[in-house]
Formats: C-alpha cells, structure tokens, sequence
C-alpha cells in the first residue's frame, strides 16, 4: 500500500436514529490535482483555498515540489510559485503516485514530452491499471517510453528535444487521456488537437483557460468536442476556490436518502454538469435532493443540497450519462439495493480498470450482503429490497475492496440501512480522496466503527 500501512477493516450498523444535520464536503480531487499541476507549472504565484489534502492530491505535490515548483500553507491557503511553461526541472528521483490514477497519468503527459527521464511508480493498485491509453499518444509525439508488461508501471519517459503536435481522437471515455495529451501540448510546439467523441469532466480545458492558455473547443452537432491548445504559451498564476467533491458527496447524500427521516445539508458543491450524472439519476429514482444557492463560484456552478429520506424506485440508467457519473456507479449500485424494482445500468467497461475492477467488487460485494444482481461484462442489474431485510452480513464477512476507496466508502452506506451489518476488510484507503469521511458521516449521526481510531 502506499502508505504502508496494514488494512484495517470497518463495520456500519443500521441506524436506530435519522442522519442530520449540515456539512462541509472537502475540495474536489480533480480540480485539487489540476491546481497543484497548473500552479506548479504557471509563473508567479498561485493560491488555492479549499484544496483537498487527500493522499493523491498530496502525491502530485510531491511530484511538482520534485520538478522544481516551491509549494507552501500558510492557514488554509496554499501558495505555490510556479517554474514557467517549459521550465520543470528534471526530477531526481522516480515520482511515486501512490494510488492516483489522475496524477500519474496527467503528469505522464506534462513531463513526458520533456528532454530528460522521468520514471512514474504507485501502488499494488495502480501499477495494474492501463497506462497505454496514455503512452500511445505520447509515443506519436515523439516520446521513448520504458513500461513492463502490458504497457503498466513502472513507467520511463523520455521526452524529444521536440514534441510533434498531433491530432489525437480519443478512443475511450476518459478525462485523463484527454487531459494527458492537452498537456503534453503544452511543451510542444505549434496546435496539438484533441478529438473528445463523447464529452467527459472538462476541468484541464476550463482550468488551462483560467491560467492564460489559447485554448479552444468547439462542439459540432452531434455533440463531438474538438479542442485545440496551442503549445509553449505563458502560463500566469492564479487564485483558485476549490468547490466540494461531488464523488464525495455522494455517500452523505446517498446515506441520508435510504436512513429513514434523514434530513441532511450539503453545502458547497460542485454542481458541473460534466459531474452531476448521480443527482439526476436519483432524482429519476425518486430522490428528494433540493438544489439550493445554486451560484457561480470561480467559474464553476456551485451549490448546496438538501437531501430528505425518499423512497426510491428501479429504473434504467441512460448509458449515455455514464462518463458524468462514472465514479459514482459503486454507490448508485448501494442505492439500487434498496430501491422499489430494478435498476439496469448499462456502458460500464471502464469501471473495470479503476482502483480495482469495481464491477466484480461491487457484484461480489452486494452478493456477499444478499443483494440479488447479476453482473454482466459492461453491466450490472440490481433487484432491491426497499425494507433491507435480510441484506448485510450477520456472520461478519467482509467485503474485498482491493485498495479501493470507494468500494469501502459505498459498503459503509449500506451497513447504516441493511439488516445485519456490514463489514469491509480495509478503511484505509479513504484518506486517498476523502480523509474526512468517518468523521463527517459518524458527525451525522451513523453508526461505523473504524479500526484506525
Ligand atoms: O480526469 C480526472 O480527474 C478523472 C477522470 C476519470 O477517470 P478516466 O479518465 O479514467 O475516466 C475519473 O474516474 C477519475 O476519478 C478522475
Ligand atoms: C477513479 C478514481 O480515481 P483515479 O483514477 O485518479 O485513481 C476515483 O477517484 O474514483
């Protein structure tokens, strides 16, 4: 593990009591990994409030404080002084990502292209997920790659002196391999063109913009993205507000729909559409979730959530809306497992290659809890039992969550409405994107008894 520490397993029990009350969701991690990235390369300063200081994002300082980005708190605010467009310095020791996906395969494009090595490495999870969707483009670019098997970590790259711009089109959905090719468009000179076929979270266009980049998109009508960033232009510092997590709001909000009488306040969300697939599917499903203050906030729409015990029902999820929930499937799939009917959810091939491959976690999870669904190659169908008897595990077997923060944060939900308890074998892992979790759901009024405390 990452941080080598040993897996310790948590229980969550039925609420006797409501969950209430209003909380604070921590920074959004992609927005959080772009500020350190787009800081750390931008002249002068930047500061960023309300960034999350979870084990990825903290991974990907590390790595720009290694390239020559000075990175300081002082109270709440983080204050980075850039090195300048062009200007990361060769790192002298491999860049270790823990395990981040987004860090490793964003800064895979960010330094990738450069003239010196630079070696990438994580944890057991990360090092079996698929880096070639990254290193393909990067070697049309110019850039020698040493990888083991199956194009996986560790990773080598060595930059040309350079970079060919290309036009890449973007063979799955994916935000990272999109932004892993808008950022080896940085140190490359003249238009790199990315092609996105089906939109996903457009975080690295709107941020790059922010920090001065000439970057364009334009959307035709069928909806194809095409985004154009022209190479080796200033980048100036910024002040970044990073806006609450929505993947992370989505267990509070998941939690106080199935606690009966819950009521429970959000505030501060990120409310991107590129992000907000979860909200509209439980609506659909009956959710009360009120949509409050909804503002602009740094460019981002923001807003607070009031979310009240509902009644859900089974439905087909669009397979269109996938790549603006694909974090959030592990939960919804919780959800289903208490809703009225069935719930169908359809276009998940990439959930296999997450953290862990969270379709099997999941199926075997909700399996192991009583939970009757079958999981297809890129589906999964769910049967609820609104009343949750009989689900959870009353001998104390425990789920498998294979390095997965969110495997574990979503079986935690369920143990707080399921009959008998449930268990997961390994917490920890929740410090990578949401070290408040425990706290904030225990604050609510759950019951979870975490082996760390
Ligand atoms: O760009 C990002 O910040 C992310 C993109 C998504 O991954 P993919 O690009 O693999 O879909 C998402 O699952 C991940 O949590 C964060
Ligand atoms: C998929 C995720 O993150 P990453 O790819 O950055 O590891 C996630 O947080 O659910």
């Amino acid at each position: 593990m990452s941080h080598g520490t040993p897996p310790k397993p948590a229980t969550a029990r039925k609420s006797s009591t409501a969950l209430s009350g209003t909380v604070r969701i921590p920074g959004d991690k992609s927005i959080s990994h772009r500020a350190f990235m787009f800081g750390g390369l931008a002249s002068g300063e930047t500061r960023i409030t309300g960034l999350l200081e979870g084990e990825d994002v903290i991974n990907t300082g590390k790595a720009m404080r290694a390239m020559g980005a000075k990175i300081r708190k002082e109270g709440d605010v983080w204050i980075i002084n850039g090195v300048g467009n062009g200007a990361l310095l060769a790192p002298e020791a491999a860049l270790d990502f823990g395990n981040a996906g987004t860090g490793c395969r964003l800064m895979m494009g960010l330094v990738g292209v450069y003239d010196f090595d630079s070696t990438f490495l994580g944890d057991a999870s990360l090092t079996k997920r698929p880096m070639g969707r990254v290193l393909n483009p990067l070697r049309e670019m110019g850039v020698q790659v040493k990888a083991a098997d199956g194009d996986r970590l560790p990773v080598t790259l060595r930059g040309p002196q350079a970079a060919t711009p290309i036009t890449y089109r973007v063979p799955m959905a994916s935000a990272q391999v999109k932004s892993a090719v808008l950022l080896a468009g940085l140190n490359t000179p003249g238009i790199t063109t990315v092609i996105e076929p089906v939109m996903t979270r457009d975080h690295t266009e709107k941020m790059l913009q922010g920090f001065g980049a000439n970057l364009s998109v334009e959307t035709d009508a069928s909806g194809v993205r095409t985004i154009r960033l022209e190479g080796q232009g200033k980048l100036t510092g910024q002040v970044i507000d990073v806006p609450g997590d929505p993947s992370s709001t989505a267990f509070p909000l998941v939690a106080a729909l199935l606690v009966p009488g819950s009521d429970v306040t959000i505030l501060n969300v990120l409310m991107n559409p590129t992000r907000t697939g979860l909200i509209l599917t439980l609506q659909e499903m009956g959710a009360n979730i009120e949509i409050l203050n909804a503002r602009l906030a740094g460019g981002e729409d923001v807003a607070d959530l009031r979310v009240r015990h509902s009644e859900l029902k089974g439905i087909t999820v669009p397979e269109d809306r996938a790549p603006s929930m694909i974090d959030e499937y592990p939960i919804l799939a919780v959800a289903a497992a208490f809703a009225k009917g069935t719930t169908v959810m359809n276009g998940l091939e990439e959930l296999r290659v997450k953290e862990s491959d969270r379709l099997s976690a999941v199926a075997v999870g909700l399996k192991l809890n009583g939970v009757d669904c079958d999981e297809g190659e890129a589906s999964l169908v769910v049967r609820g039992r609104p009343d949750g008897k009989g689900l959870g595990n009353a001998s104390g077997a425990a789920v498998a969550t294979h390095l997965d923060h969110r495997i574990a944060m979503s079986f935690l939900v369920m143990g707080l409405v399921s009959e008998h308890p449930v268990t997961v074998d390994d917490a920890t892992m929740i410090a990578t994107s949401f070290p408040e979790f425990m706290g904030l759901m225990t604050g609510l009024g759950a019951q979870i008894e975490d082996c760390n405390a």
